[in-house]
């Protein structure tokens, strides 16, 4: 929580205005952001300064680890946030690729899961990626990666968080993920619990003891309509200590994660917050 308000408290004193073209908003930036979430020690990265909706990121990732690329589906999960980049950005809804409501395109897992192959063919990169963990394999190059610069005219949005680098030191698992594009107040919120959660969750499918993961930020920003709530609300607030993640144990492999995980999987304990904020969003 330090570390979110740290960065929180650094893009209000030391953060340029830069005008953002596709939102048609000005952002209040800074570059570069290096966070840690001890994911062995239980160290939960919940933002505690305002009601958090931690399940719906907790749905997010598990769409994308299952490859969706429908915001029905998001919902089904039990996730809103896809629904506005689907069905409301103008851009989006010009694309010829578009195959109709809720589609969301080439993005994500749904790129992840499928990475097209220049001789024909794809990848399932999280497939061979849990495969080789299991048996104890970390080749240095066990990246799960959703950036496709061939195919981002084929998505509503670029993936933000698009690379997840896995290592093993003996029986420890580690995590580096990279992140090129962070909205702090929004999507950080959820960002920092999905890094600790994959990195947790693929420990508990593969065998192995979960470590630390390192959490790169690029473009780390405020949006100008975010900002006072920010500074004048959420910032004067004190954290709590905090709270503990529970994974429901019988999830043993990748299939499990695949078909019948649902949110009712995963329990927060002592999670104690301020008063919910609504932030803008920006589509
Ligand atoms: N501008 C922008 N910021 C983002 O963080 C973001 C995008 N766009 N587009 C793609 C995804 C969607 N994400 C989102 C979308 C909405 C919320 C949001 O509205 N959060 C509210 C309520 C959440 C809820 O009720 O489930 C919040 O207060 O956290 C968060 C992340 C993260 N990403
Ligand atoms: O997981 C996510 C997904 C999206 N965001 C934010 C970062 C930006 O504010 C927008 C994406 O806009 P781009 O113009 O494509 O950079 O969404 C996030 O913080 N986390």
């Amino acid at each position: 929580m330090k570390q979110y308000l740290d960065l929180c408290r650094r893009i209000i004193d030391e953060g340029e205005w830069v005008a953002n073209e596709r939102t048609g908003k000005r952002c209040l930036t800074v570059i570069n952001a290096d966070l840690t979430y001890d994911v062995g020690a239980g160290e939960f990265p919940l933002v505690t300064t305002r009601k958090s909706y931690w399940k719906s990121a907790i749905a997010e990732i598990i769409g994308y680890l299952r490859g969706y690329d429908n915001a029905a589906d998001f919902r089904a999960l039990g996730t809103k946030t896809w629904d506005a980049n689907a069905n409301e950005n103008q851009a989006w809804l010009n694309n010829p690729y578009r195959k109709g409501e809720d589609d969301m395109g080439l993005c994500y897992g749904a790129i992840g899961r499928n990475f097209p192959k220049p001789d024909g063919g794809s990848v399932d990169q999280l497939r061979q990626i849990v495969d080789d963990l299991t048996q104890g394999v970390d080749n240095r190059g066990e990246i799960f990666t959703f950036y496709h610069p061939g195919a981002l005219h084929m998505a509503c949005l670029r993936p933000c968080m698009y690379s997840h680098h896995f290592s093993l030191l003996g029986d420890t698992l580690y995590l580096n993920s990279t992140q090129r594009s962070c909205d702090v107040p929004l999507g950080l919120n959820f960002n920092m619990v999905q890094v600790y959660f994959l990195l947790a969750i693929m420990a508990q499918i593969t065998g192995k003891k979960p470590g630390k993961a390192y959490h790169k930020i690029v473009n780390a920003h405020i949006y100008e309509d975010q900002l006072e709530l920010m500074r004048d609300v959420q910032l004067t607030r004190e954290p709590f200590a905090a709270p503990t993640f529970k994974i429901n144990p019988d999830i043993k492999t990748l299939e499990d994660l695949e078909t019948w995980v649902t949110l009712d999987d995963f329990e927060l304990e002592g999670y104690e917050y301020h008063e919910a904020i609504a932030y803008p969003f920006s589509v």
